[in-house]
């Protein structure tokens, strides 16, 4: 549906260039919502204008829908532009306009019939819960309601596709999720594919079933959300991973195991999925001359499974310690030691 194939940008001023993006490829599917995560200077908003051509590739190609939006002549380019809705941090819509008059604007610009816009307007406004807003000035709303403005705007043209520019950056969290429950039941219920850019990777694990990580313009990791939040392997993936699963041990903690002078050995355990929660903490629980304390936990739900992160203590001695690591590899869980 949206890709990129090898596309690189360089910005040159004054004090020099810098590579906004080099040899970025990447796939979005129809009805992905997809998201590319990464710090401020990433490339993000670098990438995601390529898709509706506010900015050119130097190198390499962006095809939306099989067409090459690289090479399109200016009417082409508009036409596509109608397919490809956008939604901005700062909301970018006229404060002392009516909802209304916001909303129809891309329809006015589209050269729409007055009962065609009405009727249009009406219906974004219902999808996205503003019926009752229409004649307000944008001024007198709250930032999420003016948000949900920005989208049913962007969703006036009936666009395929959706490009959310850190949409949810500017609002507080219980909005936050509201709006994230929107875009999801945007995707959900009329199929349209969101692309979008956020440096909060929890609007990743809220709504994304696939994820991009950038760093200096390039695309460092990409996947499946469970793919890549239950293996990062990129140190900034991790660092990314870390803010929605928290695996560290508390440093209290870790304080009491080093006074520890037993036999021991750390683990930390991955698993995804939800049937293995279960499986063989109680078989180790109950093995001869094992004791076994969870120094940290953490269970997430991502897509429709779950990441679980552990770090065990096991105290015995080497024999039952072995045991204890065999009954682990059985039940299907990454282990790796940790020392403290
Ligand atoms: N028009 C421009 N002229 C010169 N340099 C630019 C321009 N736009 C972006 N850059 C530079 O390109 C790099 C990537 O910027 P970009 O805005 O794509 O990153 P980002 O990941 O979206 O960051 P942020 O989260 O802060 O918006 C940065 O170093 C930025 O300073």
């Amino acid at each position: 549906m949206i890709t990129l194939d090898s596309v690189s940008k360089r910005y040159s001023g004054k004090f020099g260039s810098i590579d906004a993006l080099i040899d970025v490829s990447l796939e979005v599917e129809h009805a992905d919502i997809f998201g590319i995560v990464g710090f401020s200077g990433a490339g993000k908003s670098t990438l995601i204008r390529m898709v509706n051509r506010l900015e050119n590739p130097d190198s390499g190609t962006v095809t939306v829908d099989g067409q090459d939006v690289t090479s399109m002549r200016r009417k082409e380019l508009l036409e596509s532009r109608r397919n490809v809705g956008m939604v901005f941090q700062q909301f970018n819509l006229l404060e002392t306009k009516t909802v209304f008059r916001n909303v129809a604007m891309p329809l006015i610009l589209a050269g729409r019939s007055r009962a065609e816009i009405a009727r249009r307007v009406d219906e974004v406004l219902e999808i996205v819960e503003l019926s009752d807003k229409r004649e307000a000035r944008i001024s007198q709303l709250s930032g999420g309601q003016k948000q949900r403005v920005g989208i049913a705007r962007a969703l006036a043209t009936e666009p395929d596709i959706l490009l959310c520019d850190e949409a949810t950056s500017a609002l507080d969290p219980k909005t936050t999720e509201s709006i994230l429950q929107l875009l999801k039941r945007i995707n959900q219920t009329m199929g349209v594919t969101i692309l979008l850019i956020t440096h909060q990777m929890h609007v990743v694990q809220r709504i994304c079933n696939k994820v991009a990580v950038m760093e200096g313009g390039r695309v460092v990791e990409q996947g499946t959300v469970t793919e890549v939040f239950g293996n990062p392997q990129s140190p900034t993936t991790q660092e990314f991973v870390q803010t929605v699963i928290n695996d560290q041990i508390p440093e209290a903690i870790a304080d009491l195991v080093r006074e520890d002078d037993r036999n021991y050995r750390i683990y930390r355990l991955r698993y995804v999925g939800a049937t293995r929660t279960n499986a063989f903490l109680p078989q180790l629980s109950r093995a001869d001359g094992l004791e076994v304390n969870i120094l940290a936990a953490t269970v997430e739900q991502l897509e429709n499974t779950v990441v679980g992160v552990f770090h065990l203590q096991l105290v015995g001695s080497d024999a039952a310690i072995t045991h204890g690591e065999q009954l682990i590899d059985a039940a299907g869980v990454v282990k790796e030691p940790v020392q403290l």
